[in-house]
């Protein structure tokens, strides 16, 4: 944690939209004039495509056939963990981009399954902001959950997970159905260990659910839409957060505990800028004033 310089972590599964949500982060950077660094968590896989495939065959040797990007063996998570220390300390680091397809290869320029080169961070930054698998994980050798300020969770109901993940894996990365679920059954013993936990270090969780039935997602032909969900939203410590006035502007929303508000799909977004908006800015005059 930091006064001088912040960091919001996004974390989610594989699927759960935290690309999705880093969109409206970045609405709101835009419109606040926040300068953010980004930081994307695949950046700390720790194997190119190749060498994960050939490392989940050397393990599979090994009698480990569960070895997975949810681990902590497959990713850099003692650098993430160093780069969160290093922002905070004195705004410095570095990251770089792991190009999953085609349109991000052409972008990039290098080819699917690699890495750019690690670039460091922008000299002057007013916060970083890292959206992936492990921004509040706890592990016996790394703490990466003690660094960020403000930590979100972004967790759909595990069948609406799936169909996610499934749905963009299919489309934009060009897996097929049998090697996503594969995919979900090897890493299902770290997603247990590692991912969930993350949950409980979080400050809000996002968790949308959907009102249609989901119950197999893998010949699901298309993901609920908005509206068909809803998103319960859970702060692990209410003092402090506006309920009447969320209740006021987030139209049929209720309460259904004392530090969780349920809202309709449809106004994840709004609900999201309402909630984290003053958040940000209490991180940034924070900061400008430290
Ligand atoms: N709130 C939402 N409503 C409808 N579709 C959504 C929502 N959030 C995410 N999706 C869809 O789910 C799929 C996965 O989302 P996204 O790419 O953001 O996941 P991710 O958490 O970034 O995954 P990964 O870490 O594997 O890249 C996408 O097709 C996205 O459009
Ligand atoms: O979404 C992921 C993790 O967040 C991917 O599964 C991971 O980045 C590996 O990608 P690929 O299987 O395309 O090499």
């Amino acid at each position: 944690m930091s006064k001088q310089h912040p960091i919001i972590s996004v974390t989610g599964s594989s699927g759960a939209g935290t690309s999705t949500v880093k969109h409206t982060f970045d609405q709101i950077f835009r419109r606040e004039g926040v300068d953010a660094v980004s930081v994307e968590g695949d950046a700390f896989h720790r194997h190119d495509r190749t060498a994960m495939k050939r490392a989940m065959a050397e393990a599979e040797t090994k009698g480990d056939a569960t070895f997975s990007h949810f681990g902590p063996d497959a990713n850099l998570l003692e650098e993430l963990a160093e780069t969160f220390r290093q922002y905070g300390e004195n705004g410095g680091g570095r990251s770089r981009h792991y190009v999953h397809d085609q349109e991000e290869a052409a972008f990039y320029g290098v080819p699917p399954g690699s890495f750019t080169d690690w670039e460091n961070f922008p000299a002057e930054s007013d916060l970083l902001f890292y959206e992936g698998l492990h921004g509040a994980v706890v592990t016996d050798r790394v703490d990466v959950a003690q660094h960020p300020d403000l930590k979100i969770g972004v967790v759909p109901v595990i069948n609406l997970e799936w169909i996610q993940k499934v749905q963009r894996d299919k489309v934009a990365r060009g897996y097929s159905t049998e090697a996503v679920m594969n995919t979900i059954l090897r890493r299902m013993p770290d997603y247990v260990r590692y991912i969930c936990p993350q949950f409980t270090e979080t400050d809000i969780n996002f968790q949308r659910v959907p009102t249609v039935d989901t119950s197999n997602p893998f010949v699901a032909r298309w993901i609920p839409t908005a509206d068909e969900s809803i998103v319960v939203i859970r702060f692990r410590n209410p003092r402090g957060i506006d309920f009447p006035y969320l209740l006021s502007m987030i139209h049929d929303s209720f309460m259904s505990r004392a530090n969780s508000i349920v809202i309709p799909g449809g106004k994840l977004d709004v609900a999201m800028q309402l909630i984290l908006t003053p958040m940000i800015l209490k991180l940034v005059e924070r900061k400008r004033r430290a």
